[in-house]
């Protein structure tokens, strides 16, 4: 059977069908920029002040008298007395003829003869102090943002400070996301002594919108010729379906062989790994993926976050190290993805659980470490959840 390290591999070979798109900055997260972004200006703009206090033109005295106040968001002011000082505030345009900034924690602000002064508490003053001088972070013209970058909260917001409201991007489309099986109900309904609710869909939809991609929800009965025309249905639109349940050895389980109808060439079936063994990856040759997740909670928890959140954001192996007190011998042909929890820096403890139907002890779950077949280290790769 197929190791998780070779279908990584072979996921890697599995091209990730995005659309080229011009969107708004808020939908951008997650999409890979098509065009170098350039600084329209030099950033900062202009010599910045960084803290709340004074500006002064001459570090050498210890006493200046105070010229007026400058806030952030008025045009810049102007030193006139070069023994004079400004009140300034963050944010604002450091005043012209000033060299150094002093915040307020050291100063102490009195009068004398009827006029506004100020002395500083400290020896000694150094020229450009709380200054964030104008094209010190970049110069106008120079490239702020490369083409190819994968877009996160940070990328975004060098973008909106170059004034781009929308973005060319190539980013994934919108995902159908289905449960499938007769035992489901949905979050809102009573489920009867012998059903359950369905939780895999709508973890799987939260975790995308985490990474910035919408999805719909289905639900389909043990019903193939219901489930065959839905995802037919759903193919024509979409490039990914995810799904969930009906890929093991159950006389009901008529996944692989409704995907097998519809054109899709299984890339991987059953992976030598614990939970999750029946997993089914494929694809078609116009470029539509499917993975279908075995049903248990954990199951789909698991495949969906190490293999699909992984091929989608292009991660490679190997993942960091992390030392697991608590580890039981490994397995002998499976490799075993372990549930643990941080205990301190460096340091994970393994989770105890009822298996992959067992959602409740997974919930402190960090990380899953990567036990490898046969391999007694008790130091570990992980994947974060
Ligand atoms: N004879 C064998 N039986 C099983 C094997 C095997 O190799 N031989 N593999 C086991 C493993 S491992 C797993 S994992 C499961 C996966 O089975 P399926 O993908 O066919 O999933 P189902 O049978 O449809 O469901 C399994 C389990 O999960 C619950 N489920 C399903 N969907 C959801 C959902 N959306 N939300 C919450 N829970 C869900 C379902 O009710 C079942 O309890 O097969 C083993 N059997
Ligand atoms: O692999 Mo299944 O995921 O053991 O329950």
């Amino acid at each position: 059977m197929l190791k998780p390290q070779e279908a990584f591999q072979i996921l890697q070979e599995i091209p990730v069908p995005r659309q080229k798109v011009h969107l708004p900055l808020i939908h951008c997260l997650g999409g890979i920029l098509m065009e170098d972004l350039l600084a329209d200006r030099d950033f900062p703009p202009f010599d910045r002040v960084m803290m709340d206090g004074i500006a002064i033109g001459n570090i050498h005295i210890k006493e200046w008298a105070l010229e007026g106040i400058a806030f952030a968001g008025e045009t810049q002011k102007s030193l006139s007395n070069p023994n004079g000082a400004w009140e300034i505030m963050t944010g604002s345009p450091l005043p012209k003829n000033c060299v150094a900034v002093l915040k307020i924690e050291d100063l102490d602000f009195f009068e004398k003869e009827g006029k506004k002064w100020v002395s500083s508490k400290n020896d000694t003053i150094e020229k450009g102090s709380f200054i964030h001088t104008q094209g010190s972070d970049i110069q106008q013209g120079q490239i702020i943002l490369k083409k190819g970058t994968r877009l996160k909260a940070n990328h975004i917001a060098i973008a909106a400070s170059v004034g781009y409201s929308k973005l060319w991007v190539e980013k994934l489309g919108e995902i159908h996301v289905f449960s499938t099986g007769d035992e489901l109900v949905s979050i809102e309904e009573t489920p009867l002594d012998h059903q359950i609710r369905s939780s895999n869909s709508i973890m799987m939809q939260s975790a995308l919108q985490h990474v910035g991609i919408t999805s719909k929800h289905h639900h389909l009965p043990d019903d193939p010729t219901i489930i065959l025309q839905s995802l037919k249905t759903s193919l024509s639109t979409v490039d990914i379906l995810l799904l969930s349940g009906g890929v093991s050895a159950g006389k009901k389980d008529y996944t692989p062989g409704i995907l097998k109808d519809l054109g899709f060439e299984a890339k991987f079936h059953k992976i030598a790994q614990k939970p999750g063994k029946p997993l089914w990856v494929g694809n078609r040759e116009d470029g539509k993926v499917i993975f279908a997740f075995p049903g248990n909670p954990i199951s789909t928890l698991v495949c969906f976050s190490i293999y699909f959140l992984s091929w989608i954001q292009d991660k490679k192996t190997p993942f960091p190290q992390v030392k697991i007190e608590g580890l039981q011998a490994p397995l002998a042909n499976l490799d075993h993805w372990i549930p643990i929890q941080w205990t301190r820096e460096h340091q994970a403890k393994v989770l105890q659980h009822n298996g992959s139907g067992d959602l409740v002890h997974w919930q402190h779950a960090d990380a899953l470490a990567w036990q490898k077949a046969n391999d007694p280290n008790d130091e570990l790769t992980y994947f974060p959840l």
